[in-house]
C-alpha cells in the first residue's frame, strides 16, 4: 500500500526524469547533427593536411565517429586509405579495418624477428599503403 508521501516521492522522481529527458545535454548536438563538431574538424583538418595525429578523449566523445567520417571523405574522393588497429577487437569498430600486423602482411604474431623485419621493410616501401600510425607523432590533440 502506498502512502501519500510515497506517491509524492514517486511523482517527484517521474518529474525529475521527465525534466532530464527534456534538458539539452552535451551529446544533444550529436543527435541533431550528423556533421563533425569544431574539435573534430580541427583534427580532420590536420589529418587532411598530412599531419600524424593522435585523437584522444573520454569515452563517447566522438573519436570513432571522426575516424569513420575521415574514411567516408577518403572514399568519396577515391583516395586509397587503410584503417588499422593494434587489436582485432578494435578493428571490429570499423567496417574494413584490419589489425596492423595483418595489414603489413604478418597475418598473426607467430614470426621470427627477422621475418617480421623483412615484411615490415617491404610494407614500408609500398607507397600505396597509407596507415594511421601511433609513432612519429607531430601533433597531439586532446
Ligand atoms: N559530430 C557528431 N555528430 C553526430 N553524432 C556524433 C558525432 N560525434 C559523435 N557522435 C555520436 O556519439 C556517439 C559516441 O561517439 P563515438 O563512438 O565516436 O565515441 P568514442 O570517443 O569513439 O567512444 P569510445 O571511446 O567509448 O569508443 C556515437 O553514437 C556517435 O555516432
Amino acid at each position: 500500500m502506498f502512502t501519500d508521501t510515497k506517491l509524492r516521492q514517486a511523482e517527484d522522481v517521474r518529474t525529475i526524469k521527465e525534466k532530464s529527458r527534456n534538458t539539452p545535454k552535451n551529446s544533444a548536438k550529436f543527435v541533431e547533427s550528423e556533421t563533425i563538431d569544431d574539435r573534430q574538424m580541427k583534427a580532420q583538418d590536420l589529418a587532411l593536411r598530412g599531419h600524424n595525429i593522435v585523437i584522444t578523449g573520454q569515452g563517447g566523445t566522438g573519436k570513432t565517429f571522426l575516424i569513420k567520417q575521415l574514411c567516408k571523405d577518403q572514399s568519396k574522393k577515391g583516395t586509397s586509405y587503410a584503417v588499422t588497429s593494434t587489436t582485432g577487437l578494435g578493428a571490429t569498430l570499423f567496417g574494413r579495418a584490419t589489425t596492423i600486423h595483418k595489414f603489413i602482411g604478418l597475418e598473426d604474431g607467430r614470426h621470427q624477428n627477422n621475418q617480421f623485419l623483412h615484411v615490415l621493410c617491404q610494407s614500408c616501401n609500398n607507397e600505396d599503403n597509407i596507415t594511421a600510425s601511433l609513432t612519429n607523432l607531430s601533433e597531439y590533440i586532446e
